[in-house]
Formats: structure tokens, C-alpha cells, sequence
């Protein structure tokens, strides 16, 4: 990838995806599954560029979506409605009655209280609503506590006993179809154990509500697969399925996978322009035009990016911050690493920012977001065009 070339063409702070890399991840996982029932649903909330929903539709691919939008995107961006699942811990009424009108694969749903609503709005509209319910299996994903969600501790899902009752609740209500089951106990996974683990309870759930003439025909396995940022050792998508499937056996289910960072987080790069360097007492800063709104991983998980600096600068070789213009002490990519010393104008690039890059970027400090530019066949293009000022402000009224 010649990345000083796309800054020089495009400018910084840029967002580049490589679409070869996350064809690459999809087919590998798919192929993972091969020789069952299964739908790739991808997490749209990794990276919800529509060149990127649009690429994986392509592919075949489903969508996994936690609001409305999302839903809203993945369907304009050609994916398949029987395809397309809505989760999320607080979905309004507005967001359950459109669901229902667009007529999505299933709304999965994460408490009784929900359930309620959506059989509810779901009467109103004279529909049947196609429902899963995520179950809550208290596994430990042993990973950032942040991006935890299967333990109790954690607002995602109800216990098995809660779900139990959903579902006798859901099988006798005829606005109600239940037709999956579904769990995600966390992101960026690194332990297939776990996984595993909760699979195993999920099944043996599903095995339950087969005794009593609740069928599931939609296992859904949530997302999570882990990626290298340093030196994780992750795991393999062929151990992964494998893992899933040892737990279903004598199961008639179509496998559901919901990845985000897994198929887009590897081929994404932040490309950000030095500024200034300026030494605080003994503390180096290299500053640079990309800031925390851009990419806001390290200030809020203190997640490690590798960074690459391309200078013909001939210097020394120091340790330093590297750091964003926004007034927040928290705003860094990378605390005391070792770099380069740089000229105005050098380029920095931030590796494994395809997954929650862009999509967790904001306008903080009245800052345009970031370009988008996909590479594919040997060219490259714009999917999403730099804001403006103009556009920041289009929202606001009543100031004159
Ligand atoms: C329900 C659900 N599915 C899928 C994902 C995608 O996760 P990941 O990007 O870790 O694959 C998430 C986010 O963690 C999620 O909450
Ligand atoms: N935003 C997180 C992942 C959250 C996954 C969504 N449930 C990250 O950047 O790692």
C-alpha cells in the first residue's frame, strides 16, 4: 500500500481500507463452516462506510445491527433482509416497529421487558415478530473489561432461567415467532476456551426448548474473534467453527456469526500528518494533525496501534508521545515509544484501524471528520468524502 501517495492525493487525516483484505477474512471464515447451514452476519458497527456494508453483501454476507440506522445502512447497501438481525439492551418503539415493518431475519432481544414491547407493537401491526433471545451464559471472555459482555455483571442478555421463560412466554404469544438463540460474551476474543464454554450452554439450552417443542433454527454465536494489534497469539477461524460445532451435535441449526473487527480490522490504516515535535522538560511530543476524535482507541482503552513513521529525516531515534491538537490530556496515540525525528509534513501511520476507527470518530472540538478511501484492484477511490465546516453546523438553528 503506497500510503504517502494516497496522503499526497487525498490528504490527512485520512481513513484507507483495503477491500482485498476483508474479502479475504470473509471467505476464510465462511470457509471455516463450510458444510453446514451458516450466514455471516457482519457487525456493521465496526466500520458502517456503505462501500464496506456494500462489499461484504457482495460477498454474501448478513448484517448485524444495534440501531435502527444500522439497519436502515445495511439494507440500502444491497444486504439481504433475511440476512439482517437488530440487537441492542434498549431498542425504542420506533426502532422495534420499523424493524418489524422492514421485515429483518429476527430482532434479537435482551430482557422481559423488551419482549413485552415487541409483542406488543408487533399486535398492533398485525405482524409476527421473528424473534431470538440473547442469553447471558456468565462466561468470562477474558478480555478489556470494556468490551466484556458476557457476564452477569455486564447490561447484555438475561440468565438461562430469564430466557426460559421468554421463550414459553414468546411460543405462546402469536404475535411472537421464536426462531433463534443467541449469545456474544465480548470483543477482540483471544481464548477459544471460552467461547466454547458458553456455546455448550447455549446448545444445551437450545436441546431443552427442543423437549418441549421450541425449535431453534438460528444459533447465533455473536462476534468477538480477536485480531493482532502486537503479538496476540488469536485464534484460528478453522478452530473456531470447530469449537462451535463440537457443541451442536444432534442440532438442526443454521449457524449465525456476527464479526466486526475480525473481517475489517487489519485492513484499515489512520493516516495522520506531523505538525510539530517540541520537548516539555524532558518529555518529547511529536504532534500531528489525527487527534482522539479520529480514532479514539488508545484514550479509551489504552489500546496499543502500531505506528509507523515515514520521514527521510536522517535523526535520531527517540522516545516520545505521540500525540493530537485537541485540548485533552487524554488525547495520544502512543505513549513513550520510540521514534523517528520528524520534519512538518511527515507522514504517520496507524496500523489495525479498519474495526471502531471511523465509527467511534466525532466532531469534538468542531474537528471535520477523516476522508475514507477504499483500495481495490490496484485503485484507489473515495467512499466517504472529508466534512466541512458547513456540514458540522448543519444541525444547528436558532443561533442568529
Ligand atoms: C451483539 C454483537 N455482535 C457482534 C459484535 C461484533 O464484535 P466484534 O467486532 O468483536 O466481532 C458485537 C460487538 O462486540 C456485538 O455486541
Ligand atoms: N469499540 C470496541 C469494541 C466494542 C465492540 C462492540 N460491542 C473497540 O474498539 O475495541
Amino acid at each position: 500500500m503506497n500510503f504517502k501517495k494516497l496522503a499526497d492525493k487525498y490528504g490527512t487525516p485520512l481513513y484507507v481500507y483495503d477491500f482485498h483484505h476483508f474479502e479475504n477474512q470473509f471467505n476464510e471464515l465462511k470457509n471455516a463452516f463450510k458444510g453446514r447451514k451458516s450466514i455471516i452476519s457482519y457487525a456493521v458497527k465496526a466500520n458502517s462506510n456503505l462501500s464496506v456494508i456494500k462489499k461484504f453483501a457482495t460477498l454474501g454476507s448478513g448484517a448485524d445491527c444495534v440501531s435502527i440506522g444500522e439497519v436502515k445502512r445495511a439494507l440500502m447497501a444491497g444486504v439481504d433482509r433475511y440476512k439482517v438481525i437488530f440487537s441492542g439492551v434498549g431498542k425504542r418503539d420506533d426502532e422495534i416497529e420499523e424493524a418489524l415493518k422492514l421485515d429483518i431475519l429476527m430482532i434479537n432481544v435482551e430482557s422481559e421487558a423488551e419482549l413485552n414491547r415487541v409483542a406488543d407493537i408487533a399486535e398492533k401491526l398485525g405482524v409476527v415478530a421473528r424473534i431470538s433471545i440473547r442469553v447471558n451464559p456468565n462466561i468470562d471472555p477474558k478480555t478489556h473489561p470494556y468490551i466484556s459482555t458476557g457476564l452477569h455483571e455486564n447490561k447484555f442478555g438475561v440468565d438461562i432461567d430469564t430466557a426460559k421463560k421468554m421463550y414459553l412466554f414468546a411460543k405462546n404469544n402469536s404475535s411472537l415467532n421464536p426462531v433463534g438463540i443467541h449469545f456474544h460474551i465480548g470483543s477482540q476474543l483471544t481464548e477459544l476456551e471460552p467461547i466454547k464454554e458458553a456455546s455448550q450452554i447455549v446448545a444445551d439450552l437450545v436441546r431443552s426448548l427442543k423437549a418441549i417443542n421450541i425449535d431453534i433454527k438460528f444459533f447465533d454465536v455473536g462476534g468477538g474473534l480477536g485480531i493482532k494489534y502486537k503479538d496476540e497469539e488469536t485464534i484460528k477461524p478453522y478452530d473456531y467453527a470447530q469449537a462451535i460445532l463440537s457443541t451442536l451435535s444432534g442440532l438442526d441449526v443454521t449457524i449465525v456469526c456476527e464479526p466486526g473487527r475480525f473481517l475489517v480490522g487489519n485492513g484499515g490504516w489512520f493516516l495522520t500528518s506531523v505538525l510539530y515535535e517540541k520537548v516539555n522538560g524532558d518529555k518529547r511530543f511529536v504532534i500531528v494533525d489525527g487527534a482522539m476524535n479520529d480514532l479514539i482507541r488508545p484514550s479509551l482503552y489504552n489500546a496499543y496501534h502500531k505506528i509507523e513513521v515515514i520521514t527521510d529525516k536522517n535523526g535520531e531515534i527517540s522516545k516520545a508521545n505521540l500525540v493530537g491538537p485537541i485540548c485533552e490530556s487524554g488525547d495520544f496515540f502512543a505513549k513513550d515509544i520510540e521514534l523517528p525525528s520528524t520534519n512538518h509534513g511527515d507522514l504517520v501511520v496507524i496500523h489495525s484501524a479498519g474495526a471502531y476507527g471511523f465509527t467511534m470518530s466525532s466532531n469534538y472540538n468542531t474537528r471535520p471528520r477523516a476522508a475514507e478511501i477504499a483500495v481495490e484492484n490496484g485503485e484507489d477511490r473515495i467512499i466517504r468524502r472529508r466534512e466541512t465546516f458547513e456540514d458540522l453546523i448543519a444541525c444547528e438553528v436558532d443561533y442568529l
